[in-house]
């Protein structure tokens, strides 16, 4: 089947049936610049452990190894029984973690906070797993060493590699944060397939090696459409698994009505995010509270909470590119770390938090079989609920149904990638990124 550009500047279809090799080749000229075919074949982990009771030499790896061999990494290669010593006997079970685009700006700030123990607390060793490219593979090895001198006592093994078959190699965790960002002139469909043909990889990658009840949390953009495709790859995964961060859009949120309000940010709850991380998404300021009393009680402003506030929310991550030359990095991080924890501790009472999941059996008569962001509950054991006692009016609904729209639309853009027929792209003109504008 013979991929076809059709007249309009967002209107493509994909198909199916086309290797990675040949659609770039068949493609138009801008694919053709950017594209990079995904390893197919198996290539080498370097597998840092620190965890049995042997003590071996650190051998420092080079890039040219990563082709042949499979090597630890420096302090990494050391090895210790956890058993042996007072002080770790006590610890949970080593978790895996692993993290994709770990060479690249977000991944450069959360790496640390797990390594420190910050997410998943002071008595669980954890074993970075991190996923690289050909392309990035010297910076990942920076950033291997940048843990090895840290020091941190819970960072019981790293490995690095570009295969995501054998870095996601039992994950309990799977921070998908690598994707192509989007350069100048490249239409949003482009981002669709370039980055989804990752995440379709990732999905297939993590039904074969990861943990049959891994978490995934999708970060890359557009972060919806790719949990999507994700999950649709990744059949033997439950698709309840799969989350597409709209979290940092919460706590921008929950800053703006702080703010507005005059009190500070831990004052305000129950902030929902309803549908896609872009700038149709929805920050739900009937159902927030401020100080336990609803957001309209407190802000009478209601035309700020409209139209300023709900903007502002959408278009924040434009914003600051402007300002900061570069994407949230730091509080895309600390969103994360937010994300994580709110499925490992029980939700406090009363509240919620927000995260991109799958729609299905969802009770708000949102459209099934896409990821969008709904207000979620967790018992602390890594699953959630959807929350049922959240109300809705005109205005809210009007607002979702466009955002339902949109992902409608991206999901009939990849329908090449999740297995669904010929992708066809008829993106709404306004479809932007929260960090476009
Ligand atoms: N959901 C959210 O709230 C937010 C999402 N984001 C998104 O997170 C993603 C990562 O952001 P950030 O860490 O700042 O980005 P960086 O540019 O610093 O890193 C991105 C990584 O993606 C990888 N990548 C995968 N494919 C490609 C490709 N074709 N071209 C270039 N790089 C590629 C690269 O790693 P490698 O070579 O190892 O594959 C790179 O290190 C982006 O998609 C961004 O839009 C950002 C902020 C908020
Ligand atoms: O558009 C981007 O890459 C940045 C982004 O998602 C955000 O800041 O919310």
């Amino acid at each position: 089947m013979a991929v076809a550009e059709l007249s309009t500047s967002c209107t493509k279809t994909y198909s199916s049936q086309l290797s990675l090799s040949s659609y770039s080749s068949r493609f138009s000229h801008h694919f053709r610049r950017s594209f990079r075919p995904l390893p197919t074949t198996r290539n080498p982990t370097i597998s840092c452990s620190v965890a049995s009771d042997q003590v071996q030499t650190p051998i420092p790896v080079q890039a040219d190894d990563l082709k042949g061999k499979s090597e630890c990494y420096g302090v990494f290669c050391l090895t210790y029984d956890l058993q042996a010593e007072e002080e770790t006997k006590s610890w949970k079970k080593l978790i895996n973690i692993a993290v994709s685009g770990a060479a690249g700006m977000i991944s450069n700030h959360l790496l640390f906070k797990i390594a420190s123990g910050e997410v998943f607390g002071p008595n669980q060793p954890v074993a970075l797993k991190l996923l690289g490219s050909e392309r990035s593979i010297q910076a990942l090895e920076g950033v291997a060493m940048e843990l090895e001198d840290s020091l941190f006592p819970l960072l019981r093994e790293v490995s690095i590699g570009i295969n995501p078959y054998e870095v996601f190699q039992d994950a309990e965790w799977a921070l998908l944060i690598g994707a192509k960002p989007r350069g100048p002139g490249m239409e949003r469909a482009d981002l669709l397939d370039i980055n989804g043909q990752i995440f379709a990889e990732q999905g297939k990658a993590l039904n074969a090696s990861a943990s049959p009840n891994v978490k995934v949390i999708v970060v890359g953009n557009p972060c919806n459409t790719n949990a999507l495709i994700c999950m649709k790859n990744a059949p033997n995964i439950p698709a309840k698994n799969f989350h597409a961060l709209t979290r940092l859009d919460e706590n921008r949120a929950k800053c703006q009505l702080a703010l507005k309000a005059g009190v500070f940010y831990d004052q305000v709850s129950n902030m929902t995010i309803w549908g896609n991380h872009s700038t149709t998404q929805v920050p739900d300021f009937l159902n927030a509270r401020i100080k336990g009393l609803p957001v309209k009680e407190v802000i009478k402003d209601h035309k700020w909470l409209e139209e300023e506030f709900t903007e502002k929310v959408q278009k924040r991550g434009g914003v600051l590119i402007k300002k900061w030359g570069r994407s949230s990095a730091a509080s895309t991080a600390v969103s994360i770390v937010d994300a994580i924890k709110s499925l490992i501790t029980p939700t406090p009472e009363g509240d919620w938090f927000s995260s991109g999941v799958y729609t299905n059996g969802n009770p708000y008569g949102i459209v099934e079989d896409i990821v969008f962001s709904m207000p979620c509950r967790s018992k602390g054991d890594g699953d959630y609920e959807l929350v049922k006692d959240v109300i809705f009016d005109d205005y809210l609904l009007k607002r979702i149904k466009k955002s339902e729209a949109e992902l409608l639309a991206e999901k009939r853009c990849v329908a090449h990638l999740t297995g669904e027929g010929i992708g066809f792209c008829d993106l709404p003109e306004d479809t932007m990124l929260p960090g476009e504008m």
